[in-house]
């Protein structure tokens, strides 16, 4: 079968969009991985599936697949693009869209100068929303590794994520340490693993090793996560500049139950058809 697709970036995490809202399109985890794959393939982190939905008050729905076949519940880049997606592919003359994902339904608003804001919603830090596998809920937690101990927070962006702080996220260990924390038994659907090196109160650099995608060169919902936990720990201040290897995003949190904002940019690299 021949797959139309648009490749995009945003803030360096790729991904391959499927326009599935004229018919629908169904792929196997092993299309999703070949597609995916960086040199039989096109190469994307993220593949990104957008559909109709009949829920009242709601455009579309986006579906989220990691470059591993998995179906995923949220994603901070992919819902940037999908907005720059369905506005240019004239599938909208909206700016403010609110999208059905796996974990709820976010607005996003796509601003004059082409930057997109997502309202991503609450983090939630019980364990069990996580899900994490601990007794009672902490600011930080233990989490015994191969040979060493790290801590972590933990928080639900929709998706799972531990961060970790690190002194210089340049030479923090993430090609070992981020798969053994991904896979870690205590989170029982796996988990994003962040490296979070704090500059000042209102800056960070990050590193995200995700869930399904090995590290990617930047993780929305990760800086997002990475932010809440700097500021519940009381050494950020919102709003907070994340300096990732592919860009920058902002991200604001008044704490407690306010949404997440994230802002960042999200362009269409290249289009194209690939037989699968
Ligand atoms: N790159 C994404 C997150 C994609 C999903 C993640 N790997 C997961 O498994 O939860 C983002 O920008 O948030």
């Amino acid at each position: 079968m021949k797959l139309r697709f648009t490749k995009m970036q945003g803030a360096g995490n790729d991904f391959v969009v499927i326009d599935a809202t004229q018919a629908p399109v169904h792929l196997s985890h092993t299309q999703i991985q070949q597609v995916a794959n960086r040199y039989f393939g096109v190469g994307c982190d993220q593949l990104l599936m957008v559909e109709n939905t009949d829920t009242p008050g709601v455009d579309f729905r986006y579906r989220i697949f990691n470059a591993d076949g998995s179906e995923v519940e949220q994603c901070g880049n992919g819902a940037r693009c999908f907005v720059r997606f369905v506005v240019d592919k004239g599938l909208t003359d909206k700016r403010e869209i609110r999208v059905e994902t796996a974990s709820g339904i976010i607005t996003l608003t796509l601003q004059e100068d082409g930057q997109v804001t997502v309202n991503m919603g609450a983090p939630r830090f019980v364990p069990a929303q996580i899900p994490f596998d601990v007794g009672t809920q902490a600011t930080v937690y233990e989490l015994p590794l191969h040979g060493e101990t790290v801590t972590i927070s933990a928080v639900s962006m929709g998706n799972p994520h531990a961060v970790m702080l690190v002194e210089n996220v340049h030479t923090a260990e993430v090609a070992t340490l981020g798969p053994q924390i991904e896979s870690h038994p205590r989170f029982p659907q796996r988990v994003n693993a962040g490296f979070m090196q704090v500059l000042n109160v209102h800056e960070i650099n990050l590193r995200v090793y995700e869930r399904g995608s090995g590290e990617t060169l930047a993780c929305g919902t990760g800086a997002c996560a990475a932010a809440v936990s700097g500021i519940q720990l009381g050494s950020l201040q919102s709003p907070v500049k994340v300096h990732t290897r592919g860009g920058i995003l902002t991200i604001q949190w008044q704490g407690g139950d306010h949404p997440v904002m994230m802002t960042g940019p999200a362009e269409i690299v290249f289009e194209g058809e690939i037989e699968i």
